[in-house]
């Protein structure tokens, strides 16, 4: 079995949230699983394109509309990513710094998508799957089906993953020229209320939908940001598989951003002596529980409910309680999380941006993370958590339902809240205050039942590989 990967991200080459970790791990366990998996993904000015050796596997030119573009796959020498790694490079469109936010997005992904089935299409064999993540990649199922210059190619089974329906990736219908052309008695297959829809396109043409939890799934059905109808309409071919962790990369046991090393064994000495670490840097009391946040500042997460649930737990738990935040996003609710700094004094603090390593340190340092999330199709950082022994607190929506129980339930380890309001997440904080001061010893528990749980991709890539089983020719 041979598949290819097709995405916008994949750690530690580009990452900007959970689909770089995803499609950094998948493949590797993929890989062991036995299946040849490759993943291709833009050639962005990167720390790792500049510090890795590569060959280029494939030159060629193609038309974006009126422009003309070269472009060069790159294979990385050495596999060092437990994977084939492709960079293609497009001078001029993809050569810049940072995965999105750029103007002219759309050509960049649309050239993207061109390149990597024009190189396809010239390759000896074929593979066996093509794997598009997200709406970057959601234009490829329709053009494998009816583009004009891949008739080679229209056979080849293609999956969709959606880690996130929120983004479709619209344009409209005055940018078709950008496309190569295609069948146009299939226009239809591409419009959604109106415009040119990346997802929707790729959930009507591709030959299995996933996404990456089985409770998002069900929730897609009812509520997919205009998508819902077109869904449950290809209900048949849709399949939830849960995400996991590569726990490699994640391995308390390990982790080199780590000040203190710990395992199930050691976890109480190993987390305190984190704690420690992190308290004295950002001066908070390590005698108190620390609750954290890392995450997108966006409303999907819940980000904007922040400053009320920290201003109000503050006050309900006075001299009780530290919280960390850790992100970025929408400027006002990172303005909003500064003002709260002002008054919150030694028990809040903010670090506003993008860090690893940080990232890391907090999993470990931390008694609680918390997510108070609106959307959350599978979400990786309750799993590290897990992994990292910090109780979870999450909302009861998509993936963190299926992968937290509450500590009043058989088996619990986790608090769970029901609605995304400051009220419910603060009561929530109240439980975990509770459960620190008064049971240090089930807390103690909870963490090493937590930390045995295994989260790998193992499962998963099983799933995957079977999921192919069933549309490779
Ligand atoms: N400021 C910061 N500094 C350092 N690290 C940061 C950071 N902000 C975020 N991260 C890291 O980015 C990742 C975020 O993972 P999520 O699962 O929450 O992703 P996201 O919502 O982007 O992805 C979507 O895809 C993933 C993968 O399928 C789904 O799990 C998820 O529900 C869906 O919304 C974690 O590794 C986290 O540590």
């Amino acid at each position: 079995m041979e598949v290819l990967h097709v995405s916008a991200e994949c750690y530690p080459v580009a990452k900007v949230g959970g689909l770089g970790d995803v499609v950094g791990a998948l493949p590797k366990y993929q890989y062991q699983a036995g299946c040849i998996a490759k993943v291709v993904i833009p050639a962005y000015k990167s720390r790792f394109f500049d510090t890795h050796e590569f060959d280029i596997v494939h030159q060629a030119g193609m038309w974006l509309g009126h422009q003309w573009f070269h472009f060069n796959v790159w294979k990385e020498k050495h596999n060092v990513l437990g994977f084939d790694l492709y960079l293609l490079d497009i001078p001029g469109l993809l050569d810049k710094e940072g995965v999105y936010g750029h103007y002219n997005d759309t050509e960049r992904f649309l050239g993207f998508q061109v390149a990597v089935l024009d190189w396809v299409n010239e390759w000896q064999h074929r593979p066996d799957v093509i794997h598009c993540h997200d709406h970057h990649t959601g234009l490829i199922p329709f053009l494998l089906s009816y583009g004009y210059k891949y008739g080679r190619l229209r056979e080849l089974p293609s999956v969709l993953t959606i880690h996130n329906a929120q983004y479709q990736g619209q344009f409209g219908w005055d940018r078709q020229y950008l496309l190569p052309s295609f069948d146009l008695w299939k226009s239809g297959m591409l419009d959604w209320n109106g415009a040119i829809n990346p997802l929707a396109a790729a959930i009507k043409c591709a030959w299995r939908v996933t996404t990456v939890s089985p409770s998002y799934m069900e929730e897609l059905f009812t509520s997919a940001n205009g998508l819902e109808g077109l869904l449950s309409h290809e209900r048949a071919k849709t399949a939830g598989i849960l995400n996991g962790i590569d726990s490699q990369v994640w391995d308390p046991a390990t982790d080199p951003m780590l000040p203190a090393h710990y395992d199930i064994n050691t976890f109480a000495a190993g987390k305190e002596a984190n704690k420690q670490h992190l308290c004295h840097e950002f001066g908070f009391d390590p005698a108190l529980p620390l609750v954290s946040f890392i995450g997108r500042l966006v409303g999907d997460k819940g980000a904007d409910l922040l400053p009320e649930i920290i201003g109000r737990s503050l006050y309900e738990l006075p001299g009780r309680v530290n919280f960390m935040v850790l992100g970025s996003g929408d400027p006002h609710v990172e303005w909003s999380l500064q003002q709260t700094r002002q008054f919150a004094g030694h028990r809040f603090n903010v670090q506003i941006g993008y860090n690893e390593a940080l990232a890391h340190r907090v999993y470990a340092a931390s008694d609680f993370l918390l997510m108070p999330s609106r959307v959350e199709p599978c979400g990786l950082n309750q799993l590290y958590a897990l992994r990292y022994g910090t109780v979870p607190i999450v909302r009861s929506i998509g993936g963190l339902k299926d992968t937290v129980t509450d500590i009043g339930d058989e088996n619990g380890f986790g608090i769970r809240f029901i609605h995304a309001v400051g009220w419910d997440a603060c009561r929530a904080i109240g439980r975990a205050v509770a459960l620190y001061e008064d049971q240090e010893l089930t807390l103690q528990d909870i963490r090493a039942y937590m930390m045995q749980l295994d989260h790998s991709w193992d499962a998963a890539a099983r799933d995957y590989l079977k999921l192919y089983q069933t549309i490779v020719i």
